[in-house]
């Protein structure tokens, strides 16, 4: 990654900032100088069409695309990733490998326990809060492969509660779920803003993120609009994001 020249003043403190970012892979580009800043205590939603760059972003937020240039910073320093969470799209897990509900939000704690230790009580009464707090306590026992797509959407979201990190994204983790468990997981995502957290989720459903977040980013390929959904939601945005020639000619405006 490319480190620009920042000052110390235009650092955002206690949010995650992202500057100049453009991503390719190979010829194509994916995300061209994407500025957005996602502040503690809000629930963001990045919306875009398919293809759009949205999965990017959360990645190389990350560090987990290739070819990026441009800068991510959380509180002004570059360890974004020791204060992120990162839901991935169910359907990039192997749901078939053998483990238990249990086993996949105690992974979630990996990155505490230290080299040979043992999951201790404090990690076992964490991860038995959060497997109770997204309502899948009881399917503990549970092989990952015999559950449906909401609980294991579930399921994703304890692992990510055990880590109690500062910043967290999940890329759609409303696909696949009915509506009431869609309410509840929306609700426990506001609950995790309310607590101080920066939530970011990328989702297709423009009318439920305009309902329930604090801030939309709307993307295609570039960022074509990012503020309150008071802001971002207006007809002229919505068609440079959804239409097609907003692949070609995209925009920025606040
Ligand atoms: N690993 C990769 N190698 C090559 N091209 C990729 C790779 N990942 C994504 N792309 C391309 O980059 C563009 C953005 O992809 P991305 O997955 O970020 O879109 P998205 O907005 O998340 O889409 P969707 O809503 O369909 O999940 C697409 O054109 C995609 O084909």
């Amino acid at each position: 990654m490319t480190h620009l020249a920042c000052t110390p003043e235009c650092y955002a403190p206690d949010a995650l900032q992202v500057q100049n970012l453009t991503v390719r892979y190979g010829q194509h580009t994916a995300l061209e100088e994407a500025n957005v800043t996602f502040h503690l205590g809000e629930l963001s939603a990045i919306i875009g069409p398919n293809g759009a760059g949205k999965s990017t972003l959360l990645k190389a937020i990350l560090g987990l695309t290739p070819d990026v240039h441009g800068e991510v910073t959380f509180g002004g320093r570059q360890d974004v990733r020791r204060h992120t969470a990162y839901v991935p799209q169910q359907q990039t897990l192997d749901w078939a490998f053998p483990v238990t509900v249990w086993d996949v939000a105690m992974m979630g704690r990996t990155g505490r326990l230290g080299w040979l230790r043992w999951p201790g009580r404090a990690d076992r009464e964490r991860v038995k809060a959060a497997l109770e707090q997204a309502g899948v306590y009881d399917l503990r026992q549970r092989h990952i492969g015999e559950l449906s797509g909401g609980q294991r959407q579930r399921v994703l979201l304890a692992r990510m509660l055990v880590r109690d990190a500062a910043v967290l994204l999940l890329d759609e983790p409303l696909t696949g779920v009915d509506q009431a468990t869609s309410a509840q997981l929306l609700s426990l995502l506001r609950g995790q803003a309310e607590q101080g957290r920066a939530v970011v989720m990328v989702t297709h459903d423009l009318e439920q993120a305009r309902e329930w977040c604090d801030h939309l980013t709307l993307i295609n390929r570039r960022i074509i609009a990012d503020g309150t959904p008071q802001q971002v939601y207006t007809p002229h945005n919505i068609e440079a994001t959804f239409s097609r020639s907003a692949l070609a000619y995209g925009h920025q405006e606040a």
